[in-house]
């Protein structure tokens, strides 16, 4: 009675309505393209770095991209998004994090342009979201949002447990949901009887960054699962943060990794450089 929820089949459906409006755009005579600096060479990022470039040129759109050596400092690093912040054919900017131990990720962050800042991490951005303004949305939990919504999950009323507490995911994941009418409790390292405060959840957001951590024991029968977390093992193989073979059989719906929350995240992506784009004129 599972389903599993794909996100690749419904990151498509939201790349494809993109790609249809970029034509529209264009045919106005708007273009743009995202900006992605990477300082240093982590693999991992690599890979997501170069998912986000298939990604615009599938919908159409330009991008730049930067790979910065990792003793690169802080002021040239800013002195770059000084530039793209004024450059009118660049409509997103984003810095792969994390970025190295010197330099101050809160400073990089700040130094972009709101108008042009597509991963939704500015301050700005932030409260923006936190008061119900328009602004660009944080990537991952606009994803998720839209999976439950595209799925036919209905949200309003419903209790949501999010595991994770970070800047990036859990606080802005938190917000959207309640701005959605879930009832939400946030849990995080300090959390006290986690596994039956998970049993309460209706539908359960994971992002505590421990490979198959959540096993069928933290989850009630019929909740949503949604998995945030993405782990390499020894053999290259994916997994998050949720054990999926123990837990798919209790839910109503999950999502897998790979295949499930990140290819949402580029979808989010794409969908803010879009936003960028019809607001440039
Ligand atoms: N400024 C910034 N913005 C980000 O959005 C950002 C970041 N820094 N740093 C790293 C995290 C991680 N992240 C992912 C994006 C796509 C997949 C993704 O496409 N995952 C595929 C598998 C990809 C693979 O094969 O490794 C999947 O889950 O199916 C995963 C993770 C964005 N991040």
């Amino acid at each position: 009675m599972a389903k599993r929820i794909d996100g690749k089949v419904i990151s498509k459906q939201i790349k494809d309505e993109l790609k249809e409006e970029v034509a529209q755009l264009k045919a106005k005579g708007i273009e743009g393209s995202l900006a992605v600096i990477q300082v240093g060479n982590d693999p991992a990022s690599s890979v997501y770095v170069n998912n986000k470039k298939k990604a615009c040129e599938y919908i159409g759109i330009g991008s730049i991209s930067y790979e910065l050596p990792e003793e690169t400092t802080e002021a040239e690093l800013l002195d770059i998004i000084e530039d793209l912040n004024k450059r009118e054919d660049v409509c997103g900017i984003l810095v792969q994090l994390p970025v190295p131990k010197h330099i101050d990720e809160d400073k990089i962050i700040q130094a972009i342009s709101p108008k042009k800042d597509v991963d939704g991490f500015h301050p700005q951005s932030v409260g923006a979201m936190t008061i119900g303004e328009p602004g660009f949305l944080s990537c991952t939990p606009a994803g998720i949002i839209q999976l439950l919504k595209r799925s036919n999950i209905e949200i309003e009323g419903k209790h949501c447990v999010v595991i994770g507490r970070s800047n990036i995911v859990g606080k802005p994941m938190a917000l959207l949901m309640l701005r959605e009418n879930a009832t939400v409790t946030i849990a995080h390292s300090k959390t006290k009887n986690l596994k039956e405060l998970c049993k309460q959840a209706d539908i359960l957001i994971v992002a505590i960054g421990k490979p198959k951590f959540i096993d069928e024991s933290y989850v009630k029968e019929g909740a949503v699962v949604i998995d945030v977390g993405i782990h390499r093992n020894e053999e290259n193989k994916l997994c998050g943060d949720v054990d999926f073979e123990k837990v798919e059989p209790h839910t109503s719906a999950i999502t897998p990794v790979p295949g499930g929350v990140g290819p949402m995240t580029i979808a989010m992506l794409m969908n803010n450089c879009v936003e960028s784009m019809r607001g440039q004129k």
